[in-house]
């Protein structure tokens, strides 16, 4: 099932309280507890041009090294941490970035009150931001399932410049048989009759996406290479850390 194709569970109305935030928005369950809400234009298309371009000059990217199965390789897009004082340091894949304040990227903290209001009752206080230069750059299968994050993370994605596919994909569940298969060659396997559970979003320039619930324990999410992607594309993942 793709989830472009389905019907949204249920939609809202346009904020009145807002005259730059729209928040048409398309809630997905996915299952057993985990959703995805996608606002495809939570701003104004000129004003998220300002924050791409914005971002684009003003943040201090970085390329760094990472450690991805024991092996160490230049991260495939450039990035740049925002925290508020006192958390706790964030570490993943073996690197731990520098936390940058909000105070110092006043646009950071009008897009972060934007986000708040889009969603009622939320309250996050850091932020990673990714930027692809181009259709090579990408953020290979994983989940953001820190334990500074807490069981149920609502992690917000806003998206700039290029478009790209956010991929969703279920995580392979470790039931006895799939631990006996894993062992064996895929010739000895039994011929799998379907797919694995995957959803995709094309995710637009000034646009919105929630993941929910247990999305980060049972779900895996990337954005691959695409050859035709040729523009840079910038996310910012609003997150809360306990
Ligand atoms: O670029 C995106 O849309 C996703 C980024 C992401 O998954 C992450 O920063 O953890
Ligand atoms: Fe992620």
């Amino acid at each position: 099932m793709n989830l472009n194709l389905t019907t949204p569970q249920n939609e809202t109305n346009e904020n009145p309280n807002s005259p730059t935030t729209k928040t048409k928005s398309e809630l997905f369950n996915l299952g057993q507890g985990s959703s995805v809400l996608y606002i495809p234009k939570l701003l104004v298309y000129e004003e998220s041009w300002n924050h791409f371009h914005y971002f684009n000059k003003h943040i201090p990217w970085t390329r760094p090294t990472i450690k991805v199965f024991g092996r160490s390789l230049l991260q495939p897009r450039d990035t740049c941490y925002v925290a508020s004082e006192g958390l706790p340091e964030l570490v993943y894949s073996g690197y731990q970035p520098r936390a940058y304040s909000w105070d110092e990227f006043p646009p950071l903290k009008k897009l972060l009150d934007e986000v708040h209001q889009a969603l009622p009752g939320s309250r996050f206080n850091s932020l990673l931001l990714n930027r692809y230069k181009g259709g090579n750059d990408y953020v290979g299968w994983h989940a953001d399932d820190e334990k500074l994050y807490g069981p149920t993370p609502e992690i917000a994605s806003v998206s700039f410049g290029c478009e790209r596919e956010f991929l969703l994909k279920k995580r392979p569940k470790k039931t006895p048989q799939a631990k006996r298969l894993d062992g064996e060659s895929p010739s000895k396997r039994v011929k799998k009759s379907k797919d694995p559970d995957q959803h995709t979003f094309m995710l637009k320039h000034g646009s919105l996406l929630v993941m929910r619930g247990y999305t980060q324990r049972d779900w895996l999410h990337s954005v691959p290479k695409r050859v035709k992607a040729d523009s840079i594309r910038i996310n910012l993942t609003f997150r809360l850390v306990l």
